[in-house]
């Protein structure tokens, strides 16, 4: 048994997982031995109950429309417990319609409305008989990282109140290819049009959210070996554009 435990909560996994956006915990999970720790992640479906103070982390993937408006009923079920969750600064990862969906809501490619959860200031709308798609690179600005990954939404999102970009678009569209920006970051929770998976392209991000969510549950122990660590999950990968 590892030392240290982190509770992973995967949301509608089973409906929305685009491009294996399961990834991401697999990545986290790869660095969280470093130092001794695991990750045990528990798929929150329909009629589940999602308890905030049971998890450490929490991974909501992208899907598309039809799989959005049958999760988006389910959600609100769980806005108070998902609310409560974010605002208790719990790391989360949100991932293009999971990203969508923790806004107020989402204008469908046929011009439906799906609710979110409204847990985040942001809104999307659609785009007329257009999506985005192809690699896009960022920048973010408060520690200079690039993050690489692939976009492929209808969906242009407006970032709202206390919301801030996780990164600026250098290539590709971002949130809605006007404002270059990409993603959010809202107190420890981090949304993305990026799949790829996202943390498992960009090590730095992953190790980053990966020690939050260690040192939130264990405020006493040491995990600066992470910072230290060289291994890179994509060195021996080539990305052509
Ligand atoms: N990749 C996704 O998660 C897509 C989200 C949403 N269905 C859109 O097209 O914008």
């Amino acid at each position: 048994m590892a030392t240290y435990t982190l509770n992973a909560a995967h949301l509608y996994g089973d409906l929305m997982n685009t491009y294996g956006d399961i990834g991401n915990i697999l990545a986290m999970g790869y660095y969280a031995k470093a130092v001794d720790a695991e990750i045990k992640t528990e798929l929150i479906s329909l009629d589940d109950p999602f308890d905030p103070d049971k998890y450490d982390f929490v991974l909501f993937g992208g899907g598309q429309d039809y799989e959005q408006t049958i999760v988006s009923k389910d959600l609100q079920t769980k806005k108070a417990a998902l609310t409560s969750y974010i605002e208790n600064d719990g790391p989360f990862l949100a991932i293009c319609g999971g990203f969508q969906m923790l806004g107020h809501y989402y204008i469908g490619a046929q011009g439906e409305k799906i609710p979110g959860i409204g847990a985040l200031d942001h809104y999307t709308l659609s785009q007329d008989h257009n999506r985005f798609i192809g690699n896009i690179t960022i920048k973010n600005a408060e520690t200079g990282q690039t993050y690489y990954g692939f976009e492929n939404h209808n969906g242009t999102t407006f970032l709202g109140k206390g919301e801030r970009p996780l990164g600026t678009v250098e290539q590709g569209n971002g949130n809605n290819g006007q404002d270059k920006s990409e993603g959010v970051i809202y107190k420890n929770t981090f949304g993305s049009y990026f799949h790829g998976p996202i943390l498992a392209r960009n090590e730095a991000l992953a190790k980053r959210i990966l020690k939050l969510a260690l040192q939130r549950k264990y405020p006493d122990a040491d995990f600066s070996a992470l910072d230290q660590l060289t291994e890179d999950l994509t060195k021996n990968v080539t990305i052509k554009p």
